[in-house]
């Protein structure tokens, strides 16, 4: 028997259980014609794109590609040739349905992030881009007003090639070893999912001079057929492709900051040295007990050395519980100030809110759920903490 064939098959199967369990359906609307599309996939052809997907339209995610025959991991889903792939650095200006992303909230869907850390993200990532605007669109409308004509050239429309750029390009490592961002045809419409297909792609194949994509978990006929943009949070994805995914992303972090403060050796003075720490939904980690509670143990060992520099050995000992006591006391006051922060449920008519504000408010729902899960852990932790703390005085 082949032992790596088993070995595959095994892993596959775990796979496929694991999807089972968290299937996310999408739903195809069949009343979206996808015209241009056909075409797209046409011209593809003919200029050697090997497909075994269709375009389709996705409930929730605009277009998207579905298997046109049962794919096992392995076969290529796409493959195209590294002569079609747009590198070159200007988006132009296109009537191209677009899904525009948070670099063009509104002013409402702005308020509603109030509390968050993407707030922040999202105003210096603007500014950013206003700086850049402002050095060079104006310069070259003056310069050349032929080839940059000031009204095509506006900021919002530059917003706008941002946000395509960003959320349609691709990291392409080509045959001269040089990683490059490129625009690709039919690539371009797969979306993302958090149990994606296709994972290992973004190399071009010196013989077959091709970008392919192949598929790491198989994928039925008329299933859509998704990549991974990459392990990213929900923040980015929002900041940079528009969209939260559906179900449990596990690179959704609250990311803590300390300042370290520790004593210079050569100075003995304070120098700020600042730690930042990442914490998840607890409800994805398996070990609540003692010691543990169900939050991340760098931070926590981080936090012990904080209080007594002297190894912790994770004996129950009452020292030992005393500090256990101290360090989950300082995380629940920090998150439950995170949780004032993000404030109340938003008294908001979600129904008839616009598409960004309806992604703002379910950001913020993220948000307060992952924090509230580390409440609870804290909370947990400490009874738990406690109980151990009382048996131990009363055995004494
Ligand atoms: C590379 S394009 C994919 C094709 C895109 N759906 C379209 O119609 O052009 C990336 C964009 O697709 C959308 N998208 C991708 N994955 C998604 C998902 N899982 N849920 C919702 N929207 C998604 C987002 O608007 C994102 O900016």
């Amino acid at each position: 028997m082949n032992v790596l064939q088993a070995f595959q098959d095994a892993i596959v199967n775990r796979l496929e259980k694991f999807v089972d369990k968290n299937r996310e359906e999408s739903r195809i609307d069949k009343s979206y014609s996808c015209d241009k599309e056909k075409r797209i996939a046409e011209w593809g052809e003919i200029n050697g794109i090997k497909s075994r997907l269709e375009i389709v339209y996705v409930e929730g995610a605009g277009r998207g590609a579905i298997a046109t025959k049962d794919l096992k991991v392995g076969d290529i889903a796409l493959e195209i040739p590294v002569s079609i792939i747009i590198s070159e650095d200007i988006v132009h200006q296109s009537d191209m349905v677009c899904f525009l992303i948070w670099l063009s909230f509104g002013v409402a869907a702005i308020v509603a992030l109030d509390g968050t850390l993407l707030l922040e993200e999202i105003m210096q990532a603007k500014e950013h881009l206003r700086n850049h605007y402002d050095e060079l669109v104006p310069a070259l409308c003056h310069n050349y007003p032929d080839v940059f004509p000031l009204e095509l050239y506006t900021w919002e429309q530059f917003l706008w090639a941002c946000e395509l750029w960003y959320s349609n390009s691709m990291k392409v490592m080509f045959l001269d070893g040089k990683l490059r961002t490129c625009l690709i045809p039919i690539a371009g419409f797969l979306n993302h999912s958090l149990h994606p297909h296709i994972i290992h792609y973004g190399k071009v194949d010196s013989i077959t001079k091709t970008l392919k994509f192949p598929l790491s978990r198989p994928c039925s006929i008329g299933q859509q057929c998704c990549l991974s943009y990459g392990n990213f949070s929900s923040s980015h994805l929002l900041a940079f492709y528009g969209f939260i995914p559906q179900g449990d992303n596990p690179y959704d972090v609250i990311p803590l900051d300390f300042d370290a403060g520790e004593l210079d050796p050569m100075e003995d003075c304070p120098v700020s040295s600042q730690t930042t720490h990442m914490v998840r939904g607890t409800w994805l980690s398996k070990n609540h007990n003692l010691f543990h509670y169900g939050l991340p143990c760098p931070l926590l060992n981080f936090l012990r050395r904080a209080r007594s520099p002297t190894l912790h050995t994770k004996t129950i000992t009452q020292s030992n519980l005393e500090i256990e006591i101290e360090i989950l006391e300082v995380l629940q006051s920090t998150f439950n100030n995170m949780m004032e922060n993000l404030g109340d449920t938003d008294p908001v008519d979600r129904e008839n809110a616009t598409w960004d504000v309806k992604l703002a408010l379910e950001f913020k729902d993220l948000q307060r759920r992952i924090v509230s899960s580390i409440l609870t852990s804290c909370d947990s932790g400490l009874k738990l903490v406690q109980n151990e703390f009382s048996r131990s005085v009363v055995e004494e």
